[in-house]
């Protein structure tokens, strides 16, 4: 059977549905078809505009039909895409479907980087299976060990109860991916604080997953010939779930910095292997599934792992057609500013992608939603601009970085160089903090406004944004910046 689209796109998450969407806006005379190896699609709803380039939403799974009924002349098919041949614009799916495209974008996301792959002892999260997985393994764990410094070793660490938790970590500081240190040891002691305040109230209304609001579809399982990964998991992920171990009301968090994991060992190999370390915390006559010797001498024995330790662009099945320097360092689809890559007609967006060109002085590549709903929106504005003939510039979006989470409890903004990237060493640094309210940071070089750190309900995202995005002189504030009983808005008016 064959099929095909003018505009062709690879991937149901929110690159690709985002683009899909936008294109049926754009010019609903296109017809375009979706290629998702998942039965349900990731869409963003309920979009909350927080300031020009900060926008909050919720992510949520919808089935086919109620995308395409939404989107004119859009078919989703549900199939994974084996190969691609750019010359003759044709894409191959593994259960031999053929697909032609004028155009074609690539939202394919990403998959997890794991730090053993294949491992029986060690897991990755990315989607529902990867969740379910990890649930069912908490289930029967006292101790467990996850390994990586970003968003999602983050979210664990301020989610997960009743087990004793490693958390292995490169940095001297937990985090680091999004926060400083100062940063770090806020959530750390806040964290503390209301462990604290809760112990004589375990198990009550904690140990109840939130109540989601959103409405819930069941996933079909992949046919068993799919190898892919679903979409990546939307957002309260962590907090939609209970993540419980089986030591009933005993969290204990042990922190190892500045480490990584050297080897992975079964029982038998570590006990033939001389190494004691393992025995020191007085689980000698446990027989845990996995050791795990970090770089740092220490071993330690769990029960399963979780690497959290970043993604890897899923384009396996463009690997064989794309020129090496196609491929970035980190292994995206390089994109110029139009979101092409080198493949003639062939663009891409989301996790999959990296971005090649001159960024704006504030902005950077993230592999976060905000940014896979943006690059999916903008590629389907240049692919209509090339269907058009017609020029284009770069969307505003990319004008300046801006993210806005959830960390142990906390709303978490950051906004433009938020931890001085690319500004060498000669910057200053202005901090107000109230511990377990807000800690904010402010980067300033030359005078102006670089970026910040807005922990807690600090109110001050819009007026940071104006300051960066407009390069305004703010030497004249001094330390007063971060005043509170100073109203910087009212300098502007
Ligand atoms: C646990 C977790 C928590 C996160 N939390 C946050 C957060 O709080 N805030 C935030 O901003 N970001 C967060 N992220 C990151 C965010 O989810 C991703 O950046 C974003 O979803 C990427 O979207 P995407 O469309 O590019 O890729 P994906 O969501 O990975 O979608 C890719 C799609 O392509 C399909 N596909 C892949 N290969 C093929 C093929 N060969 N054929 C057909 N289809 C294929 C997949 O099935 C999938 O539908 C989180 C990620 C994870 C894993
Ligand atoms: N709230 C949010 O915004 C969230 C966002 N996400 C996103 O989801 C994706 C996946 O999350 P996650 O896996 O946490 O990825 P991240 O990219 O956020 O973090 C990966 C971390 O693992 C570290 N790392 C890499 N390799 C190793 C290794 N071999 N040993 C030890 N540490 C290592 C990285 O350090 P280094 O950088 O030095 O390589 C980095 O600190 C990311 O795109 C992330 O941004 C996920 C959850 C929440």
């Amino acid at each position: 059977m064959s099929a095909s689209g003018e505009c062709l796109i690879i991937g149901g998450g929110i690159a690709g549905v985002s683009c899909a969407e936008t294109l049926s806006i754009l010019q609903p005379s296109l017809r375009t078809v979706l290629i998702s190896a998942s039965s349900l699609v990731k869409v963003a709803t309920g979009v909350r505009q927080l300031t020009k380039t900060l926008d909050e939403f919720d992510v949520e799974e919808r089935p086919f039909d109620w995308v395409e009924s939404r989107n004119a002349n859009l078919s989703v098919v549900w199939g994974e895409v084996a190969s691609l041949n750019p010359e003759e614009h044709v894409v191959v799916l593994r259960d031999g479907r053929r697909f032609t495209y004028k155009l074609l974008c690539i939202c394919s996301g990403g998959k997890p980087k794991l730090i053993a792959n294949d491992h029986p002892s060690v897991i990755g999260i990315r989607d529902t299976e990867s969740v379910k997985e990890f649930i069912s393994k908490l289930g029967d764990a006292r101790r467990v060990m996850i390994v990586g410094n970003g968003g999602i070793a983050t979210e664990m660490a301020s989610e997960l109860k009743d087990v004793e938790l490693i958390w292995v970590v490169k940095d001297d500081s937990v985090s680091a991916t999004f926060v400083d240190a100062g940063a770090a040891q806020f959530f750390l002691s806040s964290r503390r604080t209301r462990k604290e305040n809760n112990s004589d109230h375990s198990n009550t209304n904690d140990d109840k997953p939130k109540v989601s609001k959103r409405l819930k579809y069941t996933e079909v399982h992949p046919c068993r010939s799919m190898t892919t990964h679903g979409s990546a998991l939307g957002p309260d992920w962590a907090a939609d779930i209970l993540m419980k171990g089986k030591s009933n009301g005993k969290y204990d968090l042990n922190i190892q910095y500045s480490c990584e994991v050297q080897a992975l060992m079964t029982h038998e190999e570590y006990l033939s292997s001389g190494d004691k370390s393992a025995d020191e915390d007085g689980t000698k006559e446990v027989r845990w599934p996995v050791y795990a010797k970090l770089t740092n001498g220490k071993t330690f024995g769990c029960d399963f792992v979780v690497s959290a330790t970043g993604v890897t662009p899923n384009l396996d099945f463009a690997r064989s057609v794309l020129p090496v320097d196609g491929i970035a360092v980190d292994g995206g689809m390089k994109v110029d500013e139009r979101m092409e890559t080198c493949l003639r007609d062939v663009f891409a967006a989301g996790d999959v992608c990296t971005t090649m060109w001159e960024p704006a002085p504030h902005w950077m590549q993230m592999r976060l939603w905000s940014q896979a709903r943006q690059m999916g929106s903008y590629a389907a504005k240049c692919m209509v601009a090339k269907w058009n003939n017609e020029e284009i510039t770069l969307d505003f979006g990319f004008e300046m970085f801006s993210h806005a989470t959830r960390f142990f409890g906390f709303k978490v903004i950051l906004l433009g160089l938020f931890n001085g990237q690319r500004l060498g060493k000669e910057y200053e640094i202005l901090l107000r903090m109230n511990k377990g309210e807000e800690y904010i940071k402010a980067i300033v070089k030359d005078g102006r406004l670089q970026g910040a750190i807005l922990i807690g309900e600090t109110d001050l995202e819009e007026t940071f944004e104006n300051l960066i995005l407009n390069r305004i002189d703010i030497s004249r504030f001094g330390e007063d910046l971060l005043n509170p009983d100073v109203d910087i808005e009212d300098y502007f008016d």
